[in-house]
């Protein structure tokens, strides 16, 4: 359903932060670029779900903005349904549903225009606004307060409203960057609920987290990152046995390890 090859993105690095202050160097700042991902490879089949691992910095959001076309590679190659990201990103972004860490709604518009502006733009039909979305937005639990206004809900609700905004025009892939970071436990959990029934419903689900209790709630697969390279990309069970109890913290200790 997706696939990506061989991804690589340096940025240029501005030559005030050149200046470490004898801190030691990335590895990936090589003269004026900061080589964020060098090669990172993963791949999540329709009605499967991929947990996106990694330490701070080790290049996850950068990958997944690559995905949802927000940013271009240097180099790779994604596949979304035999369309190739890159080189036909207007198309890709019909398959694609995105939810950054920052949830880009205008706060002065209700939770349901700011919706419904997003679906407009990806063609979505009235008819199915009318008819279907309502099971979107029970599957969120937003119903309550989709006709108040972005600025006056809390961070959980904005969240979730960005979730259904993300999924409103039936995405084949749906790409979260920590969906759950800052949220309570009952929104957390509506969240993870909503992504087993994307799961269920045939949608490939990419989520990246810091979470290895989501990870073991939701995902069948396990790709790693580390300093922007692809460090394990398998089913969940064998990222398990990287650790000879089976605990995923262990497992992800040992995957960094091996990686440096
Ligand atoms: N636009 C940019 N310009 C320069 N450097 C950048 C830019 N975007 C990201 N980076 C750098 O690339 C590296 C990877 O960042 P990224 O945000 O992808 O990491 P991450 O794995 O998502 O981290 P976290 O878990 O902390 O969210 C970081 O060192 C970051 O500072």
């Amino acid at each position: 359903m997706i696939s990506v090859e061989n991804l690589s993105k340096a940025f240029p690095i501005k030559a005030h932060k050149k200046k470490n202050n004898g801190q030691s160097k990335d590895p990936r700042e090589q003269g004026n670029q900061f080589h964020a991902l060098k090669d990172v490879s993963f791949h999540c089949d329709k009605g499967e779900v991929l947990g996106l691992l990694g330490p701070n910095g080790a290049g996850k959001t950068t990958a997944l903005r690559i995905l949802s076309t927000a940013l271009k590679p240097d180099s790779g190659i994604i596949n979304v349904s035999y369309v190739d990201v890159v080189k036909n990103p207007k198309i890709a972004k019909q398959k694609i549903g995105f939810l950054s860490g920052k949830t880009g709604l205008y706060g002065r518009l209700t939770a349901r225009e700011n919706i419904e502006f997003f679906a407009k733009l990806h063609g979505v039909t009235d008819e199915f606004l009318k008819n279907d979305a309502d099971e979107i937005y029970e599957s969120l639990a937003i119903t309550s307060y989709l006709d108040r206004r972005v600025e006056h809900l809390s961070t959980g609700m904005q969240q979730k409203v960005s979730i259904a905004r993300a999924v409103i025009h039936n995405p084949e892939v749906l790409v979260l960057d920590e969906p759950t970071t800052g949220l309570d436990i009952m929104a957390t959990e509506t969240i993870m609920e909503f992504v087993q029934l994307m799961k269920q419903q045939g949608t490939a689900v990419i989520f990246s987290t810091h979470h290895l209790d989501e990870i073991a709630l939701l995902a069948d697969r396990v790709s790693v990152i580390y300093q922007g390279v692809s460090c394990f990309d398998d089913s969940v069970g064998n990222f398990q046995q990287q650790a000879s109890d089976l605990d995923l913290r262990k497992a992800f200790m040992n995957v960094l390890k091996g990686a440096q």
